[in-house]
């Protein structure tokens, strides 16, 4: 069964503390803080401040996903504020390697991201040093973005890539992710699928997050 991350982004800004245990309630197994600069991506959203303040309100996990233009400069405030997860772009920074590795240092979990335009070539150096890889279905900036199909075989060569045994890391998809693609990113190789639009703009959050897990159940 996938785990599902649901995406604070289409949650409500005034209030989030409901949904936000509206998610766990419903089984949600991580939460997905979306970081933008306005560089990066042609939108702002949560700074290290946010994650800060939902930190003491669940025990989910924290998953922030930066989409920061060198995000070397701000990993530590993302580790200290409490993120169980950080995730860096390989098309955000000259420095990649630097950049897990300074997360890795904070005993924080290191995820790389790929943009769809991005090949998995790009990320083959630092696959050893990486907990978890990222792969964007959608391009990044916006929640309620339709699913781009072409990125189900991205995750198929990086399922292909740890069966080697020598890389050991978990495959996690973002964007546009409903009841209709889920079963598909989950048969390529995901283990978790970050949702958004599909949990929080709906009537009945909790009923979605078990929709997304029982599509998925073997
Ligand atoms: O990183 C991003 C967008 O840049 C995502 O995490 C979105 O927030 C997912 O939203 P949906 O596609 O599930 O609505
Ligand atoms: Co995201």
């Amino acid at each position: 069964m996938i785990k599902v991350a649901p995406s604070i982004l289409s949650a409500n800004f005034v209030d989030l503390k409901p949904d936000i245990e509206v998610a766990q309630k419903g089984g949600a197994d991580l939460l997905h803080i979306d970081v933008m600069d306005g560089q990066f991506v042609p939108n702002l959203s949560f700074g290290p401040g946010m994650v800060a303040a939902i930190r003491p309100i669940t025990s989910m996990p924290l998953d922030c996903h930066l989409m920061i233009e060198n995000p070397e400069r701000f990993v530590s405030q993302f580790c200290e504020a409490g993120a169980d997860i950080v995730g860096v772009h390989v098309e955000s920074t000259p420095h990649i390697y630097r950049a897990l590795e300074m997360i890795k240092q904070h005993g924080v979990k290191a995820e790389v991201v790929l943009n769809p335009g991005s090949p998995v070539s790009l990320i083959q150096d630092v696959l050893p040093i990486v907990d978890q890889v990222l792969v964007m279905t959608v391009n990044p900036g916006f929640g309620g973005q339709k699913f781009i199909a072409q990125m189900t075989s991205k995750i198929q060569q990086l399922n292909q890539l740890r069966q080697t045994g020598e890389n050991d890391f978990k495959i996690e998809v973002d964007g546009g992710i409903n009841d209709d693609t889920v079963g598909e990113v989950y048969q390529a190789g995901a283990d978790i699928a970050v949702a958004g639009s599909y949990v929080f703009n709906s009537e009945d959050p909790i009923a979605q997050i078990k929709k997304l897990k029982l599509r998925t159940k073997s």
